[in-house]
C-alpha cells in the first residue's frame, strides 16, 4: 500500500513503516500527480485537500495530524467515500502553554507584580480554550468564556458564557476558534474594525486560532493609531505569504507554532496512526510516549527564597519563550515576497525541539503550598 505523506509529519517510519510504503512529499507544494497512486494520504495543515488534489486518485483514507480542518473539503471526501480523520486536541496543551508564556512576558513588561490580576477572555472554548481555561482558573485568573455555538447547546446550561463584545473587554482576549465560513457563527473576519475599535492600549489581543479570523486590513489600520492595543499573532492571513508590515506593527509575531511542542506533533501522528489502523483493521501497537526522548532540560529547582511569580515565569519560559520565535520571524521578514514566504515555511520545517512543561521536573524546597499548586496547575511534575 502506498502512503503519501507530508515530509513534516514526525515519526512517519516509526508509526506507518509496517503499514505500507511511505513516500514523503512537501505538504505545501503537493500536487495531484504526487498522490495519484496512493491509497492513503497523510497531511498537516498546509495541504489543501479536495477534488483538485484527489480526483482520479486511489486515495481511500485521508488523515491530518492537526486539530484544524479548514484545509480539508470534508463534504467532498464524504461524497466520494473517502474516510477522513483529524487529530482533535493533539496539540491543545502546547497552545495553552504558548498563551501562558505570552501572558507571563506581557505581565512583566507591564510591571504587574501579580499576573493573575489580569482578566482573560477566551474566544472559542473547545479543546484548546478549555485546556487554557482550566490552567488559568487553577492559577487564580479571572476567566471569561465566549463560545456562542456551545452556549446554544442545552447541556451547557451550567456553564456561563459571555458575548464576544463582553469577552473583548477583558485585559487579555485570546482567540481559539476554528476558521469557518457560510454557517451560523462563522469566524471569517469575526474580529474586524468595530471589534478592534473597542480595544484600548491597555489590552492584549492574542490570535492562536487561524489568521483569517481577524481582518488584517482592519487590524493594520487600528495598529497605526496611537491608542492601539498590544497584539500577539501566531497565525496570519494567507500564510506563508504573510504581511511584513503587520509583523512590524504587532508586539509579538510567531510563525504559526503555538502547537509545535514535540508532544503535540507526535500526538498528532499517533492519532492518525490509530485512525488508519482502525480503518484497516490492524492492531494498534504504538503510542506517542514511546518515541519521546529525554528532554534537554529535565530539572529546575527553587527554594523558599524564590519570588513566587518569578519562579513560575522562569520555569514556563525555560520550556518555551515566545520571544525567540518572534526574533526569528522578524529576521525572516527581510527579502523579496517569495523569500519571505519560503523563510516562513522554513522556520516551521526546521523548528527546534520544544518540550511541554510536563517534561520538566520542578524541585521545590520550603516553598508555599500556593506555589506548589500553581506549578501543578500548569502541568509541571513536582518534587517536594
Ligand atoms: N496556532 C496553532 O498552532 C494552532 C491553532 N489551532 C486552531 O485552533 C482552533 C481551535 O482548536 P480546538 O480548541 O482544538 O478546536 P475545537 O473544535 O475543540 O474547539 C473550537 C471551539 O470554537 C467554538 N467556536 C466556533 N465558532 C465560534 C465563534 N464564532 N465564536 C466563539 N467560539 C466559536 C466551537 O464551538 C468550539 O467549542 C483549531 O480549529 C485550529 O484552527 C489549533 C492548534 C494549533
Ligand atoms: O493543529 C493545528 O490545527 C495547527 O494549527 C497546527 O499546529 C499547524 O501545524 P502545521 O500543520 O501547519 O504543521
Amino acid at each position: 500500500m502506498l502512503i503519501v505523506a507530508d515530509e513534516n509529519i514526525p515519526l512517519l517510519d516509526s508509526f506507518f513503516g509496517e503499514i505500507g510504503e511511505i513516500r514523503r512529499v512537501s505538504g505545501r507544494t503537493m500536487t495531484a500527480s504526487d498522490v495519484r497512486d496512493a491509497e492513503v494520504l497523510l497531511v498537516r495543515s498546509v495541504t489543501r485537500v479536495g477534488p483538485e488534489l484527489l480526483e482520479g486518485s486511489k486515495v481511500r483514507f485521508v488523515g491530518t495530524a492537526t486539530i484544524g480542518t479548514d484545509h480539508v473539503d470534508e463534504e467532498w471526501l464524504a461524497r466520494n467515500g473517502i474516510r477522513f480523520s483529524a487529530a482533535p486536541g493533539c496539540n491543545a496543551n502546547s497552545v495553552a502553554e504558548y498563551v501562558l508564556s505570552v501572558l507571563s512576558v506581557h505581565a512583566e513588561r507591564r510591571g504587574l507584580a501579580d499576573w493573575t490580576r489580569l482578566s482573560v477572555g477566551i474566544v472559542g472554548v473547545g479543546n484548546v480554550g478549555s485546556e487554557l481555561s482550566r490552567k488559568l482558573d487553577r492559577l487564580g485568573f479571572d476567566v471569561r468564556l465566549c463560545d456562542p455555538p456551545r452556549a446554544e447547546l442545552e447541556d451547557e446550561a451550567d456553564t456561563s458564557f459571555v458575548s464576544l463584545e463582553e469577552a473583548m473587554t477583558c485585559d487579555v482576549v485570546t482567540l481559539h476558534t476554528p476558521l469557518t465560513r457560510n454557517q451560523p457563527h462563522a469566524t471569517y473576519h469575526m474580529v474586524g474594525a468595530a471589534e478592534l475599535e473597542g480595544l484600548s492600549a491597555d489590552q492584549l489581543l492574542i490570535n492562536a486560532g487561524r489568521g483569517e479570523v481577524i481582518d488584517t486590513q482592519a487590524l493594520k489600520a487600528r495598529l497605526s493609531q496611537t491608542s492601539a492595543p498590544v497584539v500577539a499573532l501566531d497565525v496570519w492571513e494567507s500564510e506563508p505569504a504573510i504581511d511584513p508590515e503587520l509583523v512590524q506593527q504587532v508586539w509579538l509575531a510567531t510563525p504559526h507554532i503555538a502547537g509545535y511542542s514535540l508532544e503535540g506533533k507526535v500526538q498528532g501522528t499517533e492519532m492518525i496512526y490509530r485512525a488508519l489502523s482502525r480503518y484497516l483493521g490492524f492492531p494498534v501497537r504504538k503510542q506517542a510516549g514511546q518515541f519521546l526522548p529525554e528532554p534537554a532540560l529535565s530539572k529546575v529547582s527553587f527554594t523558599s527564597a524564590a519570588d513566587e511569580d518569578d519562579a513560575i515565569k522562569i520555569a514556563l519560559r525555560a520550556c518555551y519563550d515566545p520571544r525567540r520565535d518572534d526574533a526569528r520571524l522578524r529576521i525572516a521578514m527581510r527579502g523579496s515576497d517569495q523569500e519571505r514566504a519560503a523563510a516562513f515555511d522554513q522556520l516551521r520545517r526546521d523548528y527546534p525541539v520544544r518540550r511541554e512543561c510536563s517534561s520538566l521536573k520542578v524541585q521545590l524546597k520550603g516553598t508555599s503550598k500556593s506555589l506548589q499548586d500553581s506549578f501543578r496547575a500548569i502541568g509541571f511534575k513536582l518534587k517536594i
